[in-house]
């Protein structure tokens, strides 16, 4: 099989969090697109009407070869996975195995069945505790858990498969994905919430008493950890525009996915006060384990390489788009 332009999209973990909000982008641009995912985090009801879901596993070759034939699979955009840091480091080998060992398995099933183009889900967490600000493409990869250790393989199995294979790929390392479609069609559910803005969401709507501060005395402006937000339904946007590339014949490339601008913890909540109007209970607890003070993308390579322009990049959409998600998920 040879891809060829506009073939349609397999979305793997397209009912979780971040790929259900790319399977919107794509389907809001015209792009026809199938979902495979297990349903262990993810959520039928994540799918837009009339997307197929094919429910199985992301490492099942057979699986895989029958839904590129049955569908007619151009490009894969890769997304399952298992995304907790910290479980990672108590059940290392689930994650090797989920992360590491299964997008083998997919990036071989691609080889085989001469699908060319493939999109990947990284993390600003293989660079582990980098030094200097802002992080750039060339700051050595060091990851500090075997989350990021799991995804790093990936990329490298990616680049040495692009330069012996017809296939060529864009790995988008995310800094800190948040927020939720603007028009409520999608948003994080979470069995156990981790991320910042979403338990602050879970505070603001009474599912939580507190919101706990891990450690306000780093070396940051405000002593609170400085991060990069980007909202997912512009993350969504830059996959489209990751696609385009691909189909206009460029290049492998491996990009960070932020704004190139941080927030420091108190200023985010501080943000959540505001758009409620209402005091936050929050209280400052310890610091919490592998924590870096501040992770802010250089953003360069991605703005020369991609026709992409963020539409959400204030932290006011983000954190308004989060609370009223979390309104309707608890109404
Ligand atoms: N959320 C973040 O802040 C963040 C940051 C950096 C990178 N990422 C990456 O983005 C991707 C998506 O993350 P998310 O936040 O949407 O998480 P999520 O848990 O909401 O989505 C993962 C999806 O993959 C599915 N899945 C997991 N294992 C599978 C398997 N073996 N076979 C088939 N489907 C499987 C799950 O059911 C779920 O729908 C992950 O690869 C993650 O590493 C996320
Ligand atoms: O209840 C909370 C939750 C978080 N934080 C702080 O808020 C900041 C952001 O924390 P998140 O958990 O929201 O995000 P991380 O920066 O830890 O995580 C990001 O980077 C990780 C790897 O470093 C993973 O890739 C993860 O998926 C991605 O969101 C951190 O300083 C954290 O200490 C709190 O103070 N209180």
């Amino acid at each position: 099989m040879t891809t060829s332009d506009n073939a349609t999209v397999l979305v793997t973990g397209g009912a979780g969090y971040i790929g259900s909000h790319v399977v919107l982008a794509l389907r809001d641009q015209g792009r026809a697109v199938v979902v495979l995912d297990d349903l262990s985090t993810g959520r039928r009801s994540a799918l837009p009407d009339g997307v197929p879901l094919v429910e199985g596993d992301v490492g099942d070759k057979a699986l895989l070869a029958e839904t590129f034939a049955r569908h007619g699979i151009g490009t894969v955009m890769h997304f399952a996975g298992s995304i907790v840091v910290p479980d990672s480091v108590e059940r290392p080998l689930a994650y090797y195995r989920n992360n590491t060992v299964k997008s083998h398995a997919l990036v071989e099933a691609c080889v085989e069945a001469g699908i060319g183009r493939f999109i990947f889900s990284s993390t600003a967490a293989v660079y582990g505790m980098p030094e200097r600000l802002p992080i750039d493409e060339q700051t050595p990869t060091k990851p500090i858990n075997p989350y990021g250790s799991s995804k790093l393989m990936t990329e490298w199995m990616l680049r040495d498969t692009a330069a012996a294979h017809d296939l060529r790929y864009v790995a988008l390392r995310y800094f800190n994905v948040a927020g939720a479609d603007p028009q409520g069609r999608s948003g994080q559910v979470s069995k156990v919430a981790t991320h910042l803005i979403k338990i602050a969401a879970q505070t603001v709507t009474g599912q939580r008493a507190e919101l706990q501060i891990y450690g306000d005395d780093y070396d940051t402006a405000d002593g609170t950890c400085v991060r990069d937000y980007i909202h997912v339904s512009d993350l969504a946007d830059a996959h489209v525009a990751a696609l385009r590339h691909l189909e206009a014949g460029g290049a492998s490339e491996v990009m960070n996915c932020g704004y190139g601008r941080g927030y420091s913890v108190r200023e985010v909540l501080a943000m959540v006060e505001r758009v409620t109007g209402k005091p936050l209970p929050m209280r400052i607890g310890p610091r919490r384990a592998g924590d870096p003070p501040a992770l802010v993308a250089g953003v360069e390579r991605i703005g020369r390489t991609l026709d992409w322009t963020p539409r959400h990049a204030d932290l006011e959409t983000i954190v308004a788009s989060a609370l009223a998600w979390e309104e309707r998920l608890v109404r």
